[in-house]
């Protein structure tokens, strides 16, 4: 077993990352039980497929399980109402732990429901997609999104513990599974150049579900990002903006597909990261052979890397009116996280917009 922590003083927690969690749930979730039960916030397509797994694992312990509908239009305002609703209903007390089972929606959703009901109640994420292994079951950032944008109404709210059963990703569909891998190429490329170059070699390997591939890539990406909350909680101190890299450019492309499953956000995530080092060797920062280098090896993996792989076209205004709704804003001015090249990002607030827009009229 890994065992990683994130050290926040009193709100320190452990993630635990092991092949058959699932099916030992009740040696690290009992002790959160309350008359021999849990609430579990799934969603119909987890539950579908490792529901049953839970409960088994869960031994004595009985899930109570709020079930929603799959995909990021759950990220609203109509299913969080819902939800705070049924935890109500359920009697939930502060010193509850709700379980939030599933990928980064119910992760985020559960969260925030846990953050706001009766001002605040515990949470522990059973993460069940790629990218919720490896980025957003960790970190407390928690959200849904409204029509002027991504994550734009949510809370931190640290879980008490996370697990993560590498084995559950074995019902993942393969396009989710690429989509969680552009979080971990995040990692790498933000200050892990070894990780990328692992990366190169053992990607095709990891997407094909090698076991010990996957573990090894969760751990490393897990412990990058552990490292960076405990630094910057809250995202103050310019050190967790880090975890944005291609998510100014790839959030605005987000909002352009209509937060649908036309785009997944870690294809967003992917074709973010290009125009952030495209971006960056315009701007003489980066070396083009290291944009060429990513951008290669997200292509190669089957993620879209340009603007025409979407289906978007390149509309800098319209792009650049998406992002001036990005949480980091200061005083009307926008934080670019750009790289001086592989695992060398940095957060640069020297950039104008008309720049941007230019840059990303000229993107095909
Ligand atoms: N809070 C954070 O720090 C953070 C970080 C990264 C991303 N996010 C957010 O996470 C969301 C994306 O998360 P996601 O990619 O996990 O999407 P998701 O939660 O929609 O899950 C992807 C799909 O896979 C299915 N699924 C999940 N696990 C499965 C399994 N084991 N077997 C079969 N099907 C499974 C889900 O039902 C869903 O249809 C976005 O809203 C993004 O903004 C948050
Ligand atoms: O945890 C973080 O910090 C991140 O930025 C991780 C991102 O992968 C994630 O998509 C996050 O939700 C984006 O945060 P936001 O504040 O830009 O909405
Ligand atoms: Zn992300």
């Amino acid at each position: 077993m890994t065992i990683l922590n994130v050290a926040l003083g009193q709100r320190s927690y452990d993630i635990l990352v092991e092949e058959g969690l699932l099916d030992r749930a009740a040696d690290h979730l009992a002790g959160f039980a309350r008359d021999g039960r849990l609430i579990v916030v799934s969603d119909e397509t987890v539950w579908a497929a490792q529901g049953e797994r839970l409960s088994r694992g869960l031994g004595p312990v009985q899930a109570a399980p709020i079930i929603l509908p799959p995909g990021e239009a759950s990220k609203s305002w109509a299913t969080l109402a819902h939800l705070v609703d049924r935890l109500l209903a359920l009697g939930v007390e502060r010193r509850d732990h709700i379980v939030a089972f599933g990928g980064g929606v119910i992760g985020d959703l559960a969260g925030f429901a846990a953050a706001i009901v009766n001002r605040g109640c515990g949470f522990v994420q059973i993460p069940t997609s790629l990218l919720a292994q490896v980025d957003s079951s960790v970190g407390g950032k928690t959200a849904i999104n409204v029509p002027a944008g991504k994550n734009l109404v949510g809370a931190f709210h640290q879980p008490s513990l996370v697990l993560i059963d590498p084995t559950v990703l074995a019902t993942l569909d393969a396009r989710q599974l690429r989509a969680g891998y552009a979080e971990i190429v995040k990692y790498a490329l933000i200050e892990d150049a070894p990780l990328f170059a692992w990366l190169e070699e053992n990607g095709p390997a990891l997407l094909g579900g090698e076991p010990g591939l996957l573990h090894h890539a969760i751990a490393a990406a897990v412990a990058g990002k552990a490292r960076i909350v405990a630094e910057d909680e809250r995202e103050t101190l310019g050190r967790r903006a880090l975890l944005n890299l291609g998510h100014t450019f790839g959030h605005a492309l987000e909002a352009e597909t209509g937060y649908s499953d036309r785009l997944l956000h870690g294809e967003a995530v992917a074709a973010g990261i290009v125009c952030a080092f495209q971006f960056s060797v315009e701007r003489r920062l980066c070396p083009s052979a290291d944009a060429e280098r990513v951008q290669a090896h997200l292509a190669a993996t089957g993620l879209p890397t340009r603007l025409g792989d979407i289906g978007i076209a390149a509309d800098g205004r319209r792009l650049v009116a998406h992002m001036m709704h990005d949480k980091k804003r200061e005083g009307g001015r926008l934080p670019f996280i750009l790289t001086r090249g592989i695992g060398q990002a940095f957060v640069d607030m020297s950039v104008e917009l008309e720049e941007v827009e230019h840059f990303l009229d000229r993107r095909a």
